[in-house]
């Protein structure tokens, strides 16, 4: 049986976990580079948790510039089971207001200036990701994030796009029009490199703004963005805190099959298969490797 390890990707406004037990920030390598930042490791409720600030302490990588490999890849060789990304976000519903949570189950990507695979040549894989969220990984975020207080819409399509500016207008009615609940810059291609890792993924998006759609508020502002996650990051934390709750200590395998993903999806042949990218892929890979 194996252990539930429960990963954090912290977004704007999130560099820390408050009230993580037995602390320690750790330096971790992998074969794609560094991570944004060390990663905080610690329990929370006899849980270990394992917390990595997407865009480093400080503030310091663009959307474009995080290692979203180098990002998955440390969380899965520090052995984290399930990651929760905790993202600020825009909105295009009226009822999805800033300050409460949406649990994302979809994703349109506009994303193009990111490596998006750990796969390559010598090593091809197609994995699926028809439903990108893990559905026992968003029970147990709209569980915790009701039990902090916090209101939380449960599904909803995150568009993600390039950044660094925000939407023009006609691009923010646009995705409203696709039916979008809400726009990041982040949670790709973060969600399908967890994917190809194996690894669950839920999307804790905490709205910040209307983007810029709405007739009675103005463009996006970073400042009233920052304004708006000051408060979010109690209600952050506390749903944080929550989710050691909402999981089996004693992990059972993903009823969705995101940890079996990659059981089908390798392309190459084995005699074809390049040693080198073997090797390279074996610590988000090692399952279906050997
Ligand atoms: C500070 S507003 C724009 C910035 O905030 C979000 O970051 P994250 O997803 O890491 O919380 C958004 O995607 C942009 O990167
Ligand atoms: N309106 C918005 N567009 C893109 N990313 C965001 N992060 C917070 N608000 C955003």
């Amino acid at each position: 049986m194996m252990q539930t390890k429960i990963g954090i990707i912290g977004g704007s406004g999130v560099y820390d976990i408050a009230g993580l037990e037995s602390r320690e920030w750790v330096s971790v390598e992998t074969p794609w580079g560094m991570p944004s930042d060390d990663l905080l490791t610690g329990t929370y409720n006899g849980t270990p948790m394992v917390f990595l600030p997407r865009h480093g302490r400080g503030h310091v990588q663009t959307p474009s510039t995080v290692n979203y490999r180098a990002n998955i890849a440390a969380l899965k060789m520090m052995g984290v089971t399930d990651v929760f990304s905790v993202s600020a976000c825009g909105s295009f519903r009226e009822e999805m207001a800033p300050g409460d949570f949406v649990i994302v189950d979809q994703f349109i990507d506009r994303t193009f200036a990111r490596e998006k695979t750990f796969f390559g040549p010598g090593l091809v894989a197609h994995v699926s990701v028809a439903h990108p969220t893990c559905a026992r990984l968003m029970d147990a975020a709209v569980a915790a994030a009701e039990s902090a207080g916090v209101t939380v819409h449960k599904g909803g399509t995150y568009l993600a796009m390039e950044g660094p500016q925000f939407s023009s207008a006609a691009e923010s009615h646009m995705y409203r029009e696709w039916g979008c609940a809400v726009i990041g810059m982040t949670n790709m291609p973060e969600a399908k490199l967890a994917r190809e890792a194996e690894l669950c993924y839920a999307s804790i998006a905490m709205v910040t703004d209307y983007d810029s759609w709405h007739p009675d508020h103005g463009a996006v502002d970073v400042s009233d963005v920052i304004a708006t996650l000051k408060g979010n990051s109690t209600k952050a934390v506390d749903t944080v805190a929550a989710l050691p709750a909402q999981l089996p200590a004693d992990r059972t395998p993903c009823p969705c099959g995101c940890d079996t993903a990659l059981e089908y999806a390798i392309m190459t042949a084995p005699d074809k298969r390049e040693p080198e990218m073997i090797d390279k892929l074996r610590v988000i890979a090692g399952r279906v490797l050997g």
